[in-house]
Protein backbone atom coordinates (compact mmCIF):
# COMPACT_ATOMS: atom_id res chain seq x y z
CA UNK A 1 0.00 0.00 0.00
CA UNK A 2 1.12 3.32 -0.94
CA UNK A 3 1.15 5.67 1.91
CA UNK A 4 2.49 8.92 0.61
CA UNK A 5 0.14 11.50 0.42
CA UNK A 6 -0.94 12.97 -2.79
CA UNK A 7 0.15 16.73 -3.37
CA UNK A 8 -2.22 19.18 -3.07
CA UNK A 9 -3.18 21.69 -5.46
CA UNK A 10 -1.94 24.76 -2.79
CA UNK A 11 1.52 22.11 -2.02
CA UNK A 12 2.07 22.68 -5.71
CA UNK A 13 1.10 26.21 -6.01
CA UNK A 14 3.89 27.06 -3.32
CA UNK A 15 6.69 25.02 -4.84
CA UNK A 16 6.15 26.41 -8.73
CA UNK A 17 5.30 30.42 -7.35
CA UNK A 18 9.19 31.08 -5.99
CA UNK A 19 10.30 30.30 -9.86
CA UNK A 20 7.50 32.40 -11.82
CA UNK A 21 6.93 35.01 -9.67
CA UNK A 22 10.79 36.65 -10.15
CA UNK A 23 10.02 36.90 -14.33
CA UNK A 24 6.66 39.22 -13.68
CA UNK A 25 7.00 43.51 -14.00
CA UNK A 26 5.77 45.12 -11.04
CA UNK A 27 2.06 45.17 -12.24
CA UNK A 28 1.59 41.82 -12.66
CA UNK A 29 3.26 40.72 -9.56
CA UNK A 30 1.17 43.10 -7.50
CA UNK A 31 -2.30 41.60 -9.10
CA UNK A 32 -1.45 38.19 -9.00
CA UNK A 33 -0.44 38.42 -5.30
CA UNK A 34 -4.30 39.18 -4.44
CA UNK A 35 -5.18 35.70 -5.60
CA UNK A 36 -4.42 34.01 -2.76
CA UNK A 37 -2.36 33.97 0.47
CA UNK A 38 0.22 31.83 -0.49
CA UNK A 39 0.78 33.74 -3.48
CA UNK A 40 0.56 37.47 -1.39
CA UNK A 41 3.26 35.74 0.70
CA UNK A 42 6.01 34.49 -2.07
CA UNK A 43 5.18 37.89 -3.72
CA UNK A 44 6.17 40.02 -1.18
CA UNK A 45 9.51 38.46 -0.05
CA UNK A 46 10.44 39.20 -4.30
CA UNK A 47 9.31 42.55 -4.22
CA UNK A 48 11.75 42.52 -0.93
CA UNK A 49 14.64 40.46 -3.03
CA UNK A 50 14.37 43.27 -5.40
CA UNK A 51 14.50 46.20 -3.24
CA UNK A 52 17.50 44.60 -1.73
CA UNK A 53 19.65 44.68 -4.80
CA UNK A 54 19.24 46.60 -8.16
CA UNK A 55 22.24 44.69 -9.70
CA UNK A 56 20.46 41.14 -9.74
CA UNK A 57 23.61 39.42 -8.14
CA UNK A 58 25.78 41.11 -10.62
CA UNK A 59 27.94 43.36 -8.55
CA UNK A 60 30.21 42.94 -6.51
CA UNK A 61 28.39 44.49 -3.19
CA UNK A 62 24.56 44.42 -3.38
CA UNK A 63 23.18 47.53 -4.42
CA UNK A 64 19.64 48.36 -2.61
CA UNK A 65 17.09 50.96 -3.08
CA UNK A 66 16.57 53.05 -0.15
CA UNK A 67 12.53 54.57 0.25
CA UNK A 68 12.59 56.17 3.81
CA UNK A 69 8.39 57.25 3.29
CA UNK A 70 9.34 59.34 0.62
CA UNK A 71 6.72 57.53 -1.41
CA UNK A 72 5.16 53.99 -1.90
CA UNK A 73 7.82 53.47 -4.69
CA UNK A 74 9.75 50.21 -2.93
CA UNK A 75 12.24 50.09 -6.45
CA UNK A 76 12.61 50.55 -10.08
CA UNK A 77 12.02 47.63 -12.30
CA UNK A 78 14.16 47.51 -15.67
CA UNK A 79 16.67 44.82 -17.32
CA UNK A 80 20.01 44.37 -15.79
CA UNK A 81 23.41 44.31 -17.94
CA UNK A 82 26.38 45.15 -16.29
CA UNK A 83 28.04 46.46 -19.61
CA UNK A 84 26.82 47.76 -22.90
CA UNK A 85 24.61 45.54 -25.56
CA UNK A 86 23.31 45.92 -29.20
CA UNK A 87 19.77 47.00 -29.22
CA UNK A 88 16.64 45.33 -28.53
CA UNK A 89 14.05 46.09 -31.03
CA UNK A 90 11.32 44.19 -29.69
CA UNK A 91 10.87 43.97 -25.83
CA UNK A 92 13.80 42.65 -23.98
CA UNK A 93 13.79 39.21 -22.74
CA UNK A 94 12.26 38.56 -19.14
CA UNK A 95 15.06 38.25 -16.67
CA UNK A 96 14.32 36.59 -13.27
CA UNK A 97 14.80 39.46 -10.21
CA UNK A 98 14.08 38.53 -6.75
CA UNK A 99 14.13 34.84 -6.16
CA UNK A 100 15.85 33.81 -3.05
CA UNK A 101 17.59 31.16 -4.92
CA UNK A 102 20.02 33.59 -7.07
CA UNK A 103 23.34 33.53 -5.55
CA UNK A 104 26.24 35.95 -5.85
CA UNK A 105 28.43 34.82 -8.40
CA UNK A 106 31.62 36.46 -6.41
CA UNK A 107 34.69 34.61 -7.60
CA UNK A 108 33.23 33.18 -10.80
CA UNK A 109 32.75 36.60 -12.58
CA UNK A 110 36.58 37.19 -12.47
CA UNK A 111 36.68 40.64 -10.36
CA UNK A 112 39.60 42.34 -10.97
CA UNK A 113 41.58 44.68 -8.79
CA UNK A 114 43.63 47.24 -8.97
CA UNK A 115 47.33 46.15 -8.30
CA UNK A 116 48.79 48.97 -6.92
CA UNK A 117 52.53 48.83 -7.98
CA UNK A 118 51.59 47.99 -11.79
CA UNK A 119 54.07 44.97 -12.01
CA UNK A 120 51.26 42.77 -12.69
CA UNK A 121 51.10 44.72 -16.44
CA UNK A 122 52.75 42.41 -18.89
CA UNK A 123 51.78 43.99 -21.71
CA UNK A 124 54.21 46.51 -21.68
CA UNK A 125 56.47 43.90 -23.01
CA UNK A 126 56.31 41.72 -25.73
CA UNK A 127 59.25 39.61 -27.09
CA UNK A 128 61.39 42.08 -24.65
CA UNK A 129 60.19 45.29 -26.22
CA UNK A 130 58.52 47.92 -24.08
CA UNK A 131 56.63 49.02 -26.65
CA UNK A 132 54.41 46.43 -27.32
CA UNK A 133 51.29 46.67 -25.78
CA UNK A 134 48.73 49.26 -27.93
CA UNK A 135 47.15 50.46 -24.72
CA UNK A 136 50.03 52.98 -23.79
CA UNK A 137 50.64 54.02 -27.37
CA UNK A 138 47.86 56.85 -27.55
CA UNK A 139 46.61 59.02 -24.78
CA UNK A 140 44.10 61.39 -25.45
CA UNK A 141 42.16 63.83 -22.90
CA UNK A 142 38.90 62.54 -21.79
CA UNK A 143 39.70 59.32 -23.16
CA UNK A 144 41.80 56.39 -21.03
CA UNK A 145 43.06 53.01 -23.55
CA UNK A 146 42.43 49.74 -21.16
CA UNK A 147 44.25 46.88 -21.56
CA UNK A 148 41.68 44.11 -23.42
CA UNK A 149 41.64 40.64 -25.38
CA UNK A 150 44.73 41.95 -27.81
CA UNK A 151 47.17 42.09 -24.51
CA UNK A 152 49.29 39.37 -22.81
CA UNK A 153 48.01 40.79 -19.53
CA UNK A 154 46.22 39.27 -16.38
CA UNK A 155 43.04 40.26 -15.69
CA UNK A 156 44.49 42.31 -12.35
CA UNK A 157 46.02 44.70 -14.48
CA UNK A 158 45.78 48.02 -13.13
CA UNK A 159 45.17 49.41 -16.89
CA UNK A 160 41.42 47.04 -16.90
CA UNK A 161 40.18 49.61 -13.96
CA UNK A 162 36.66 49.57 -15.52
CA UNK A 163 36.52 46.13 -16.67
CA UNK A 164 35.72 44.08 -13.19
CA UNK A 165 32.24 45.51 -13.09
CA UNK A 166 30.93 48.05 -9.86
CA UNK A 167 33.25 47.30 -6.89
CA UNK A 168 32.57 50.38 -4.78
CA UNK A 169 29.33 50.24 -1.88
CA UNK A 170 26.41 51.97 -3.98
CA UNK A 171 23.43 52.69 -2.86
CA UNK A 172 19.79 54.22 -4.67
CA UNK A 173 18.14 56.55 -2.61
CA UNK A 174 14.04 58.25 -2.93
CA UNK A 175 14.14 62.09 -3.16
CA UNK A 176 10.79 63.70 -3.13
CA UNK A 177 12.25 65.81 -5.98
CA UNK A 178 14.36 64.29 -8.63
CA UNK A 179 13.06 60.42 -7.39
CA UNK A 180 15.79 57.74 -7.59
CA UNK A 181 19.19 58.75 -7.17
CA UNK A 182 22.45 56.99 -7.01
CA UNK A 183 24.61 57.25 -3.53
CA UNK A 184 27.87 56.37 -2.36
CA UNK A 185 27.46 53.69 0.63
CA UNK A 186 31.39 54.38 0.88
CA UNK A 187 34.07 56.70 1.23
CA UNK A 188 35.07 56.82 -2.28
CA UNK A 189 38.96 58.27 -3.40
CA UNK A 190 39.27 61.13 -6.09
CA UNK A 191 40.18 58.90 -9.59
CA UNK A 192 37.93 55.51 -8.32
CA UNK A 193 36.33 53.52 -10.89
CA UNK A 194 32.53 53.86 -10.11
CA UNK A 195 30.91 52.38 -13.06
CA UNK A 196 30.29 51.75 -16.49
CA UNK A 197 26.79 53.81 -18.34
CA UNK A 198 25.75 50.12 -19.30
CA UNK A 199 22.29 49.89 -21.53
CA UNK A 200 21.47 49.40 -25.15
CA UNK A 201 23.65 51.25 -27.85
CA UNK A 202 21.66 52.91 -30.39
CA UNK A 203 21.92 54.28 -33.84
CA UNK A 204 21.51 57.60 -34.36
CA UNK A 205 17.99 57.03 -35.97
CA UNK A 206 16.68 54.84 -32.84
CA UNK A 207 17.94 57.46 -30.23
CA UNK A 208 16.02 60.24 -31.90
CA UNK A 209 12.83 57.95 -32.83
CA UNK A 210 12.87 56.66 -28.65
CA UNK A 211 13.68 60.38 -27.29
CA UNK A 212 10.62 61.52 -29.23
CA UNK A 213 8.58 58.74 -27.71
CA UNK A 214 10.10 59.89 -24.08
CA UNK A 215 9.83 63.12 -24.15
CA UNK A 216 5.90 62.56 -25.06
CA UNK A 217 5.73 60.02 -21.93
CA UNK A 218 7.83 62.65 -19.72
CA UNK A 219 5.47 65.35 -20.67
CA UNK A 220 2.88 63.79 -18.04
CA UNK A 221 5.45 63.99 -15.57
CA UNK A 222 5.38 60.19 -14.72
CA UNK A 223 8.34 58.77 -17.15
CA UNK A 224 12.07 59.09 -16.36
CA UNK A 225 14.27 57.90 -19.02
CA UNK A 226 18.00 57.16 -19.22
CA UNK A 227 19.64 58.17 -22.93
CA UNK A 228 22.79 59.25 -23.00
CA UNK A 229 24.64 60.78 -25.97
CA UNK A 230 28.37 61.39 -25.97
CA UNK A 231 30.29 62.66 -28.65
CA UNK A 232 34.44 61.42 -29.16
CA UNK A 233 36.15 64.20 -31.03
CA UNK A 234 38.64 62.36 -33.23
CA UNK A 235 42.39 63.48 -33.17
CA UNK A 236 41.58 65.72 -36.37
CA UNK A 237 39.16 67.93 -34.86
CA UNK A 238 37.14 68.16 -37.78
CA UNK A 239 35.28 64.97 -36.77
CA UNK A 240 33.38 63.51 -34.02
CA UNK A 241 31.81 60.09 -33.07
CA UNK A 242 28.58 59.89 -31.35
CA UNK A 243 27.40 56.87 -28.68
CA UNK A 244 24.17 56.84 -27.91
CA UNK A 245 23.43 54.42 -24.78
CA UNK A 246 19.61 53.76 -24.00
CA UNK A 247 19.47 52.46 -19.99
CA UNK A 248 15.99 53.12 -19.71
CA UNK A 249 14.63 49.17 -20.60
CA UNK A 250 17.71 47.78 -20.17
CA UNK A 251 21.00 49.49 -17.88
CA UNK A 252 22.85 48.95 -14.93
CA UNK A 253 23.09 51.25 -11.63
CA UNK A 254 24.35 54.19 -13.68
CA UNK A 255 20.57 55.01 -15.08
CA UNK A 256 19.91 56.57 -11.07
CA UNK A 257 22.73 59.56 -11.53
CA UNK A 258 20.92 62.38 -11.75
CA UNK A 259 21.91 65.83 -13.27
CA UNK A 260 23.65 68.60 -11.24
CA UNK A 261 24.31 72.24 -12.86
CA UNK A 262 28.18 72.31 -10.94
CA UNK A 263 29.38 69.33 -12.28
CA UNK A 264 29.03 67.22 -9.93
CA UNK A 265 31.66 64.78 -8.50
CA UNK A 266 31.88 62.40 -11.32
CA UNK A 267 33.66 62.47 -14.39
CA UNK A 268 32.77 61.16 -17.45
CA UNK A 269 35.47 59.21 -19.74
CA UNK A 270 35.13 57.44 -22.69
CA UNK A 271 36.75 54.08 -22.83
CA UNK A 272 38.90 52.20 -25.20
CA UNK A 273 39.99 48.47 -24.74
CA UNK A 274 42.60 46.98 -26.65
CA UNK A 275 40.52 44.52 -29.21
CA UNK A 276 37.54 45.93 -28.61
CA UNK A 277 35.85 48.44 -31.54
CA UNK A 278 33.57 50.41 -30.13
CA UNK A 279 34.76 53.00 -26.65
CA UNK A 280 32.59 52.26 -23.35
CA UNK A 281 31.11 55.16 -21.50
CA UNK A 282 32.59 55.04 -17.89
CA UNK A 283 32.42 57.01 -14.73
CA UNK A 284 35.19 58.31 -12.41
CA UNK A 285 35.06 60.31 -8.82
CA UNK A 286 36.16 63.81 -9.96
CA UNK A 287 37.15 64.70 -6.21
CA UNK A 288 36.83 62.60 -2.69
CA UNK A 289 33.29 61.30 -2.20
CA UNK A 290 31.96 61.05 1.43
CA UNK A 291 29.39 58.14 2.03
CA UNK A 292 26.07 58.76 1.85
CA UNK A 293 26.87 61.76 -0.77
CA UNK A 294 25.25 61.65 -3.99
CA UNK A 295 26.92 60.83 -7.02
CA UNK A 296 25.67 63.26 -9.71
CA UNK A 297 27.29 64.60 -13.09
CA UNK A 298 26.82 67.36 -15.52
CA UNK A 299 23.55 66.15 -18.35
CA UNK A 300 25.16 69.42 -20.40
CA UNK A 301 24.31 73.09 -20.30
CA UNK A 302 20.81 74.55 -19.71
CA UNK A 303 20.58 76.98 -21.63
CA UNK A 304 18.69 76.77 -25.23
CA UNK A 305 18.50 73.19 -24.94
CA UNK A 306 16.40 73.24 -21.54
CA UNK A 307 13.54 71.12 -21.75
CA UNK A 308 11.72 73.22 -19.26
CA UNK A 309 11.46 70.56 -16.83
CA UNK A 310 12.57 72.22 -13.21
CA UNK A 311 16.16 71.04 -11.68
CA UNK A 312 16.44 70.51 -8.40
CA UNK A 313 20.29 69.93 -8.07
CA UNK A 314 20.08 72.38 -5.21
CA UNK A 315 24.17 73.79 -6.56
CA UNK A 316 24.74 77.23 -5.63
CA UNK A 317 25.15 77.63 -9.42
CA UNK A 318 22.04 75.74 -10.69
CA UNK A 319 20.18 77.54 -13.44
CA UNK A 320 16.69 75.66 -12.33
CA UNK A 321 15.86 74.20 -15.30
CA UNK A 322 17.38 70.46 -16.44
CA UNK A 323 19.57 70.73 -20.01
CA UNK A 324 18.28 68.22 -22.91
CA UNK A 325 19.99 66.64 -25.34
CA UNK A 326 19.20 67.44 -28.73
CA UNK A 327 19.30 63.87 -30.58
C1 LIG B 1 18.80 59.15 -15.87
S1 LIG B 1 17.40 59.48 -14.93
C2 LIG B 1 18.05 59.57 -13.33
C3 LIG B 1 17.27 58.69 -12.35
C4 LIG B 1 15.89 59.18 -12.03
N1 LIG B 1 15.93 60.19 -11.00
C5 LIG B 1 14.96 58.04 -11.67
O1 LIG B 1 14.22 58.15 -10.69
O2 LIG B 1 14.96 57.02 -12.37
C6 LIG B 1 17.08 61.13 -15.42
C7 LIG B 1 15.83 61.73 -14.85
O3 LIG B 1 15.99 61.98 -13.44
C8 LIG B 1 15.40 63.23 -13.08
N2 LIG B 1 16.47 64.15 -12.66
C9 LIG B 1 17.80 63.98 -12.80
N3 LIG B 1 18.48 65.00 -12.28
C10 LIG B 1 17.58 65.87 -11.81
C11 LIG B 1 17.67 67.15 -11.19
N4 LIG B 1 18.82 67.73 -10.93
N5 LIG B 1 16.51 67.77 -10.85
C12 LIG B 1 15.32 67.19 -11.11
N6 LIG B 1 15.16 65.99 -11.69
C13 LIG B 1 16.28 65.33 -12.04
C14 LIG B 1 14.72 63.75 -14.34
O4 LIG B 1 13.40 63.28 -14.31
C15 LIG B 1 15.49 63.06 -15.44
O5 LIG B 1 14.73 62.93 -16.63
Amino acid sequence: MNNEKKPTGVDLLSTAAPYILPYLPPADLSAISLTCKTINLVAKSVSVGRSSDASRNSEKHPIPFINSGVDNHPYAYFTYTPTQIISFTDNPPRQPWGSCSNERPGSTLSRLKSVEDGSACECERSNGDFLGCPCFRQRLPGLIWECGSGCMCVPECRNRASQGGVSVRLKIVRSLMKGWGLHADQFIKDGEFICEYAGELLTTKEARKRQLIYDKLASNGKHTSALLVVREHLPSGNACMRINIDATRIGNVARFINHSCDGGNLSTVLVRTSGALLPRVCFFASRDILKDEELTFSYGEAGLNSTGSKCFCGSSCCSGFMPSEHT
